[in-house]
Parts: C-alpha cells; sequence; structure tokens
C-alpha cells in the first residue's frame, strides 16, 4: 500500500518530487487554516503530515485516523500537543540544528540594532531627516565588552553566547540548566541565580521553548529587576514575555530599548505600541529566513517523514514514539 501524506507549505517542487517518490501526496501551498474543507479530507486518509506551524487540535487528529507521524518545519513544537499525540502513538519530528546558527545570526542582529538604533537611525536618513551633525541625541550604548544574560543556553542560546563572547568580548551569564563546564572554558561563561543574571545583564537574551513553565517567564517583575540600561532580545516566542509589562516597562524607562523576532500575536497587530516605539527593533519571526535555513529545515523535515513513515529512525524525532513502518 501506499501511504498518503498531507504536506503544506515552505515546499518546493524538489521537495515533493522526492515525497512523490515515496508516497501519495496531497499538497496545500496557501493553507488558510486547519478548517479548510479539502485539507480536512485529505487528512481523513493520511499516514503522514509535515509543515510549519498550524495549531493541531483533539478534534483535527480526530479526523486523522490513520495519522503516524508529523514533521514540523520547525525547531519549536509549542503549538503540538505533545503528550496527546504520544498517547495517540504519533510520532512528531521537528529540525533542531540546521536553523541554529542563522537564528542566532538574528539574535546578534537585533543585539546590534538595538543597541546602535540602527533600524531607527536608518529611517531617518531615508526620510530625509539627518539635516544637522549627528550628536547625543542619537548615540547608541556599547555591545562589545558589555555582560550577556542568556535566559535559555541551548543550541541557539550557545551559538548567541559564542558570537558575544568570542566576536565582542562579551561576559557571557547563564541560568537555569546545570552548570556546562566546557563552554564555561571555552567561552568564559558563568552560571548564576536568575536575579544575578538580571541585575547584572546589559542584554538579557531569550532563548527558552514556549512551555507552561515559560509562558510569562519575563514578566513586569523580572523587567523591574533588569537594569535599566539594559536591553531585552527575544528570539524565542512572544508569549514568553508578557508582552504588556514589557511595553509598561519601556514606556517608563524600567527598560532601555528591546529587540523582538517573536510576538504573542503574530503577525504584530498594526495598532500594537511596539511598532511605534522607536527604542523597539520588531523583526517578522523571520529567525531561520535564509534560503539557505529554509531549505535546509524543508530537507530535514522531508527525510524525518520517510524514515518515519518507512519504519526508520528519523533523522530529528521530539517524543519517544517508535516509527511504525
Ligand atoms: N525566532 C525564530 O525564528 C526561532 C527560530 C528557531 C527557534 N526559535 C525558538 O527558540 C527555541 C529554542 O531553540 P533551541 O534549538 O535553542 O532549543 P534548545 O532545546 O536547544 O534550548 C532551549 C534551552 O532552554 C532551556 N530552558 C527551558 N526552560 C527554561 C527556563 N525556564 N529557564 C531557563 N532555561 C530554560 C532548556 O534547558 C534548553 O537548554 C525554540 O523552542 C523556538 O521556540 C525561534
Ligand atoms: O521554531 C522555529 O523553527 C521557528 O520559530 C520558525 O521557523
Amino acid at each position: 500500500m501506499t501511504k498518503r501524506i498531507v504536506a503544506f507549505q515552505r515546499l518546493k517542487p524538489h521537495h515533493l518530487e522526492q515525497l512523490r517518490t515515496h508516497f501519495h501526496v496531497d499538497y496545500f501551498d496557501t493553507l488558510e487554516g486547519p478548517d479548510d474543507p479539502a485539507f480536512r479530507e485529505a487528512l481523513s486518509e493520511a499516514h503522514g503530515l509535515l509543515g510549519a506551524s498550524l495549531p493541531i487540535t483533539s478534534e483535527l487528529l480526530d479526523g486523522a485516523p490513520h495519522l503516524e507521524a508529523i514533521s514540523s518545519i520547525s525547531v519549536g513544537v509549542d503549538n503540538y500537543p505533545v503528550d496527546e499525540l504520544t498517547r495517540r502513538n504519533i510520532l512528531l519530528c521537528h529540525t533542531p540544528d540546521v536553523l541554529t546558527e542563522t537564528t542566532a545570526d538574528t539574535g546578534f542582529l537585533l543585539i546590534m540594532a538595538s543597541a546602535r538604533r540602527a533600524v531607527e537611525l536608518a529611517n531617518m536618513v531615508k526620510q530625509g531627516q539627518w539635516t544637522s551633525s549627528i550628536g547625543e541625541s542619537h548615540f547608541g550604548t556599547d555591545v562589545h565588552g558589555k555582560t550577556l544574560g542568556m535566559v535559555g543556553f541551548g543550541r541557539i542560546g550557545q551559538a548567541i553566547a559564542r558570537r558575544g563572547a568570542l566576536g565582542f568580548g562579551m561576559q557571557v551569564l547563564y541560568t537555569h540548566a546545570s552548570p556546562k563546564p566546557a563552554l564555561e572554558e571555552e567561552l568564559g561563561a558563568t552560571h548564576c541565580e536568575f536575579d544575578t543574571l538580571l541585575e547584572q545583564a546589559d542584554f538579557v537574551c531569550v532563548n527558552v521553548p514556549l512551555t507552561a513553565e515559560t509562558t510569562g517567564l519575563i514578566d513586569a517583575d523580572v523587567l523591574k529587576r533588569m537594569k535599566s540600561s539594559a536591553i531585552l532580545i527575544n528570539i524565542a516566542r512572544g508569549k514568553v514575555v508578557d508582552e504588556e509589562a514589557l511595553i509598561e516597562a519601556l514606556s517608563n524607562g524600567e527598560i532601555h530599548a528591546a529587540g523582538l523576532d517573536v510576538f504573542a500575536q503574530e503577525p504584530l497587530p498594526g495598532d500594537s505600541p511596539l511598532t511605534r516605539m522607536d527604542n523597539v527593533v520588531t523583526l517578522p519571526h523571520i529567525g531561520s529566513a535564509t534560503h539557505e535555513t529554509r531549505e535546509a529545515m524543508a530537507q530535514r523535515a522531508v527525510d524525518n517523514v520517510i524514515a518515519a513513515l518507512e519504519g526508520q529512525q528519523p533523522p530529528s524525532p521530539y517524543n519517544d514514539v517508535t516509527p511504525r513502518g
């Protein structure tokens, strides 16, 4: 029997061609949402589901009784009910590693852009407002030699820290995880309490997955404990930060600035105060969005689903479910 997969978004013709040598493929290039009737119809017969972030509900899974594997074109899996998938014996795969360096580049871009006010000042030039010499009111703050506090010191957090420590002579602090002696040796990084990190960091850089534990982790109290000169960077997920509290802290000078790639609601609504604040750099969730990395992510997701549905161990499984084959 030829297995069937439903695929949506972010795939190129060569990925589809590869998939079609293994499976019957229903591809939805521009899927508006999970309620699309043709998508639901295809899912009712599918053994595999492959695509970028889509909210997966119990109701959607009920309508997919043959589903064996979901292959997400993302490293973050916060939009999947992981425990329920495991209970239903559905293998979830994701795309770690291949996007680590590109996402770390974006994290560092936010550090640089927010410290040096790059977007605000570049816009000033484009709008013809560079009419007098650049004075103190336009100055930014140094990045080199400053203290970089990592909230989340996994793959991406470490890659950002490596850029900071080795490229910019920054002192790296990290919390939560058990101490990592090899990285302390390589980067001169220091393991510390969360409070110490908040008190000392010039840049607080958020790189944790969104979970029940990390939702709202950066709240009003945390923002108050940061230096008033500190800059918050969020490259993880919007809901890790209490966005209302952040707007408040940025407005009343509790913290200096923010560089954000992710938001509580995406796309960021045009009427969000964050769109109007000069001390905030807003990117449209482009952490991994380069040609090279999106290609590598799609390829990893294709390799995952092929292995999973053919009874082999996929390169990047997320939950502990044996491929059925
Ligand atoms: N902006 C983007 O486009 C983009 C791109 C890739 C990943 N991400 C996000 O970044 C996240 C991290 O990716 P990764 O590959 O580095 O994952 P990872 O699992 O390697 O690292 C996450 C780290 O966070 C730590 N952690 C968990 N809870 C914590 C807490 N409460 N306090 C401190 N540390 C905690 C974990 O121990 C782990 O070390 C993803 O889950 C995803 O949501 C965003
Ligand atoms: O989790 C991820 O991989 C990114 O946020 C989106 O591609």
